[in-house]
């Protein structure tokens, strides 16, 4: 297999250069060419297994040419030793596929542990260590900083917008130490995520290091991420009903990775974008216009993102086809006021607790289902645990919500991060005082 840059695609490159690379010189994104079609009778023929088999029968497909089978099947399983079970809340109707029960405790875990297996698996053949930049709004900061902590060879440095996160998600970020360091940004995860833009098509700077990312800015973190999608298909066929997703969307590589793996041939019949006051993607739905925007913040943090990394790939992947896209994505947005309303609804109606995001995939699901009355099985993505916004929920629902002993741990912690402001030539200089005193 290999992958084109959205702004040349003529010039591809390999596995081990998109992985490693991330991000192509002429600031596009890397997208895989061919992207096999699989056919459904592919995916009907694994939907049943386990998410780890899954995994790996779709690895064998994409990279079986360039690792070996036995190595494949050694890096997904230790990638995937958590499942993604679907919840049924109205069963043959609303399920909610629960991403939260890895390491972190949100669906970021899956492509952070799948890229932290690939990586490894590479670097075995290099000595240059390998420097991770990553942004976060809240869940990819946690999932990535424990997919590597202490994986030798490579250094994690976060980016995270200060006050923009909550309690928990913060500890995740700055309490690890070893290999991981926090940057804490005075502005907002646009600012994090340019400046990790800029780093990568720094010369001067990928000169003295060698640069990757961990957002979903690199595509093996999207590819795995499709695996997941399998596995909930498998949970809800038996329903005999055309199956759609919900999507909570902030940077949109969630929504992408649903819609690559429905052109390998995974028969999903429609997506639901669902997402907060950052709405440019439903509101480019409904007029075709793109405008981004600077994010506002919301109680559901990790979706403000006010200019969608991922839009490009999904231009890409309906053929910059406004029809197309908008006859196979519906988009709903939701305020604070509406999101806490819905998770009281959830919790009343299902005796379920949601995260805020999860509660807007579930309300963006139930609205999609009562304008179009389709007959369907839908499942919305449960992107976080609830605990991971204690403090939120509590109020919202007025009950307590249990913490599991992996993330309760951290609350004695001590935070360590390195203030700075949004500015690009400052945020250089630290990590390059960081990287030369380790
Ligand atoms: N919502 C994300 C923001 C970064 O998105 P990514 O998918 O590009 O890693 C977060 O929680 O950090």
């Amino acid at each position: 297999m290999r992958f084109y840059s959205t702004n040349n695609l003529q010039a591809t490159v390999t596995t081990e250069e998109a992985l490693f690379h991330s991000m192509p010189v002429d600031k596009g994104l890397y997208m895989p060419t061919p992207l096999p079609h699989l056919g459904a009778s592919f995916f009907e023929r694994i939907a049943g297994d386990t998410l780890a088999d899954i995994g790996y029968a779709i690895s064998k497909e994409l990279f079986g040419a360039e690792i070996n089978s036995g190595d494949l099947e050694e890096l997904t399983h230790k990638a995937f030793p958590f499942d993604t079970p679907v919840v049924d809340l109205e069963p043959g109707k609303i399920g909610v596929l629960e991403l939260f029960h890895g390491p972190s405790l949100a669906f970021k875990d899956v492509g952070a542990r799948y890229m932290a297996a690939l990586m490894s698996y590479f670097s075995k053949r290099n000595d240059k260590e390998v420097n991770i930049l990553v942004a976060t709004s809240g869940d990819t900061g946690g999932a990535v900083a424990m997919g590597f902590h202490n994986v030798p060879g490579i250094r994690v440095s976060i980016l995270y917008p200060s006050g923009r996160v909550s309690d928990l998600q913060e500890k995740q970020l700055t309490t690890l130490g070893g290999n991981v360091q926090a940057f804490e940004v005075d502005g907002s995860f646009d600012d994090c995520q340019a400046i990790v833009k800029q780093a990568f098509v720094d010369a001067e700077l990928n000169a003295t290091l060698s640069l990757s990312s961990a957002n979903s800015i690199n595509i093996f973190r999207l590819i795995p991420q499709g695996f997941y999608y399998v596995r909930a298909f498998g949970q809800v066929r038996k329903y005999g009903k055309p199956v759609i997703f919900s999507v909570p969307s902030g940077n949109f590589g969630n929504l992408s990775a649903g819609v690559m793996v429905q052109q390998m041939g995974l028969p999903i019949s429609h997506f639901i974008a669902s997402t907060n006051l950052n709405h440019v993607v439903p509101t480019y739905l409904e007029s075709g216009i793109y405008s981004p925007k600077a994010s506002v913040a919301t109680i559901s943090n990790a979706m403000d993102v006010g200019n969608p990394s991922n839009f490009v790939r999904l231009k890409h992947l309906y053929g910059d086809d406004f029809q197309r896209t908008s006859n196979n994505v519906s988009g709903f947005f939701y305020d604070d006021e509406e999101t806490r309303a819905g998770m009281r609804r959830i919790n009343e109606l299902y005796d379920y607790v949601a995260c805020p995001h999860t509660a807007i995939g579930i309300m963006g699901l139930q609205a999609y289902l009562k304008a179009s009355e389709k007959d369907v099985a839908g499942i919305s993505l449960a992107t976080a645990h609830p605990s991971k916004f204690k403090p939120l929920v509590e109020s919202v629902l007025e009950k307590s919500v249990g913490v599991p002993e992996r993330l309760a741990i951290l609350s004695q912690r001590i935070k360590q991060s390195i203030q700075i402001p949004a500015d690009y030539q400052v945020f250089k200089e630290s990590l390059l005082q960081t990287v030369s005193s380790h």
